[in-house]
């Protein structure tokens, strides 16, 4: 992973969190380390189960039993976010950082209109509200207004009074995204936030994140199945495997020279010019269960590169350029 500079805003070092299970201890994130910058819109790519939910509801300290973080850091800004009480982690939510669940459907309070959530996030986190109660009731209800127009729904004054259920699943999610932007984050995590979502939806939606970024300066974190939105979205890119981060770098050389094989085969059955919109296709054979898994790359029994030299823990390595990949075959290259 590249080394902190004076623009990280968020760095996660060596965390790992497992769940209890009858079956034994799954360790769903382990040893992932996760720098993003200020300003920059970070891709995380990966099969299904692989941690990229997991790893992100870590950081936002949402992990619930019988799950539980073992082990990392989490620096935001300088502070350990694992070190925070409730009250203080529940300040930074929201305030600080933001997250987009993967399930639009039940994140949103099917009991409250949409405007009583954006103000119950604004109230929450009270930035430069006024003091009087009616200034109060007043710039909320402009904000909110303003939140609702940004995220593209028509008509915002009367939308604000509905619920949920009035709303389609596409409107649900951009309402989503715009109670986390509504406070204005630093950070915006979004879980896929266009799994389910059709076509047009899907581009609106994101260039409305990518606007947003640009308009507040906010960094953005965009988990998807999709390595077109990655390409198209993305200024650097994190492939997880298996609880664990395989390869990561900037999303350009990523794509075009994948070093880690897993990578390669993510990227291997797309059409090279044609990525947007491109879903991962299926590799053949199964991510294997996390439980006591063997000291040896955690890729191997799919890998077609593999040699009894993969039989042992394996560190990320430097293929030079600020790209790393978690494979004994990577080499530095010279910087181009
Ligand atoms: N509540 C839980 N109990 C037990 N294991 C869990 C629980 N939640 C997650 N896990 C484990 O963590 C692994 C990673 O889950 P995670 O949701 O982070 O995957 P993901 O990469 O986000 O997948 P998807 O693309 O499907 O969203 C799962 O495969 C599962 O083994
Ligand atoms: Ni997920």
């Amino acid at each position: 992973m590249s080394a902190p500079t004076d623009k990280t805003l968020l760095q996660v070092e060596g965390l790992r969190t497992v769940f209890e299970t009858r079956d034994g201890t799954v360790c769903a994130v382990d040893g992932v380390d996760v720098i993003v910058e200020r300003g920059e819109c970070l891709g995380v790519v990966g099969e299904s189960g692989s941690g990229k939910s997991v790893t992100f509801n870590s950081v936002m300290g949402l992990v619930r039993s019988p799950g539980r973080i073992e082990a990392g850091r989490i620096m935001f800004e300088g502070r350990d976010l694992r070190a925070l009480n409730q009250t203080e982690m529940r300040a930074v939510r929201g305030r600080d950082i933001a997250m987009t669940m993967q399930d639009a459907m039940t994140a949103l309070n099917p009991a409250l209109t949409v405007g009583e959530q954006i103000a119950e996030m604004l109230e929450a986190h009270d930035k430069g509200l006024p003091s009087g109660r009616n200034a109060r009731r007043r710039a909320i209800r402009a904000h909110s207004v303003k939140m609702l127009g940004l995220v593209g729904i028509a008509s915002p004054e009367t939308r604000l009074g509905q619920y949920p259920h009035e709303f389609s699943g596409g409107m649900r999610q951009r309402i989503m995204i715009a109670i986390a932007l509504a406070s204005m984050p630093k950070l915006l995590i979004a879980d896929e936030p266009t799994t389910a979502l059709d076509v047009t939806i899907q581009a609106q939606v994101l260039e409305l994140i990518t606007d947003t970024r640009a308009k507040l300066g906010m960094s953005v974190v965009l988990i998807t199945h999709d390595l077109g939105v990655v390409a198209e979205h993305c200024d650097r890119v994190m492939v997880m495997y298996a609880g664990q981060v395989v390869e990561q770098g900037r999303t350009a050389d990523v794509i075009m020279r994948p070093k880690h094989p897993y990578t390669k085969g993510l990227l291997g059955s797309l059409p090279r010019l044609s990525l947007r919109g491109q879903r991962i296709e299926p590799i053949e054979g199964q991510v294997p269960e996390l439980i006591d898994l063997p000291a040896q790359c955690r890729f191997y029994s799919r890998c077609r590169e593999r040699g009894p030299e993969c039989l042992k823990n394996i560190e990320m390595r430097d293929a030079g350029n600020g790209q790393t990949a978690r494979c004994v075959r990577v080499q530095k290259e010279l910087a181009t």
